[in-house]
């Protein structure tokens, strides 16, 4: 095991100013809302009084959070206790067979213990696959003559891994596109704007395990950042360790776990999408000392020929486009490349495609 206090070049190590605080605020928490009133077979959402209550908590819960918790959400508990009960015996495997389906260079899903958000080691390790499969992949241009594959590499081990995995991931996109259909009304567009970017969607699932670590003051489970997709909705277990950024003070905030809820945040493409009305917002993960965590995130993402812009709907003369068009799958592209490696360049941030106003 690294010793971090006797290394102090360790990856892991985070600058001072990163390093998370002693005292920790839990304080009043991101927004937490029921969804009893969505009452979703198939048939998109028809207005009435109550879910036009919903739609304004949501609205002001992306304004002011870009985060929220949901209950009520009708995402089935036992299919979420099934792939949680996988992820922690495949993570509990030995590392020789946890490598056996390890990502590779042309190949990023599958299993990797090594990431680095801005240059800095994550004290975790994660699994990834993609929803649908296959990717649809769009023809290469002269531009991006570089492909990544996109095939789910299954571990054999546990043996209904795979089942689990697709089971919860039916379920908890089925409850991200609820989601859209309530955020694109608090936005006042029509409850399906959204949904022909996601026929092709390139959306996946991350199993995150967070190891116990001895040097909780020096590194992070996961480094500051935001997501680049469009919405994530998060189950975590009970152990705690999500923090996010006060828009208000930028103060770290705990998330404190509630059980069965899901954690709902806005990604980079929403924010371009509104024109900056709901920002992504920047979250961490702390570790600690004693416990196992683990995390699963499910992260909405667009078809890769994707071009997002800000609609044409949010904006007009008083409040043009502040985004030039940000094609999905290019972007994606320069962001896995950057990925891979430790480098001392910031990699592509939505904030490169602003225009001068
Ligand atoms: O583990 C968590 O609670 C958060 C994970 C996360 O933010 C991510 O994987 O992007
Ligand atoms: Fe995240």
């Amino acid at each position: 095991m690294v010793n971090l206090e006797t290394e102090p070049s360790s990856p892991f190590i985070q600058s001072q100013e990163h390093r998370p605080k002693s005292s920790i605020i839990i304080a009043e928490g991101i927004p937490l809302i029921d969804l009893t009133p969505i009452n979703y077979k198939d048939e998109i959402i028809t207005n009435s009084l109550s879910i036009e209550g919903l739609v304004k908590e949501i609205g002001k819960a992306c304004k002011e959070w870009g985060f929220f918790q949901v209950i009520n959400h009708k995402v089935p508990l036992d299919k979420r206790e099934r792939i949680e009960e996988c992820s922690r015996k495949f993570f509990g495997l030995s590392l020789e067979e946890k490598v056996e389906v390890r990502r590779d260079e042309v190949n990023l899903l599958g299993y990797f213990e090594a990431e680095h958000t801005k240059n800095v080691r994550d004290w975790k390790e994660i699994y990834d696959f993609n929803v649908q499969q296959p990717t649809f992949i769009p023809p290469s241009d002269d531009e991006q003559s570089f492909q990544f594959q996109w095939e789910n590499r299954w571990p054999h081990n546990p043996p209904d891994f795979r089942e689990a995995c697709q089971e919860y991931a039916d379920e908890v996109e089925k409850l991200a596109y609820k989601l859209m259909e309530l955020i694109a009304m608090s936005l006042g567009l029509v409850p399906n704007r959204f949904r022909d970017f996601f026929i092709h969607n390139t959306s996946n699932i991350r199993l995150n395990h967070y190891p116990p670590c001895p040097y909780p003051h020096l590194a992070l489970g996961l480094g500051r950042h935001k997501d680049t997709g469009v919405l994530t909705v998060l189950a975590q277990d009970d152990v705690g360790g999500l923090q996010v950024k006060r828009k208000s003070d930028g103060e770290w905030i705990q998330v404190k776990p509630i059980f069965n809820s899901f954690i709902i945040n806005v990604g980079d493409m929403i924010q371009v999408w509104s024109n900056d009305a709901y920002e992504s917002v920047e979250h961490r993960v702390m570790v600690n000392s004693e416990k196992d965590r683990f995390s699963i995130p499910f992260f909405l993402k667009p078809a890769l020929y994707t071009d997002v812009e800000p609609l044409a709907e949010l904006t007009n003369d008083r409040n043009p486009p502040k985004y030039s068009p940000i094609n999905w799958g290019k972007f994606r592209t320069a962001r896995m490349k950057s990925n891979f490696a430790k480098s001392n360049v910031d990699n592509l941030q939505i904030y490169h495609f602003k225009l001068s106003q």
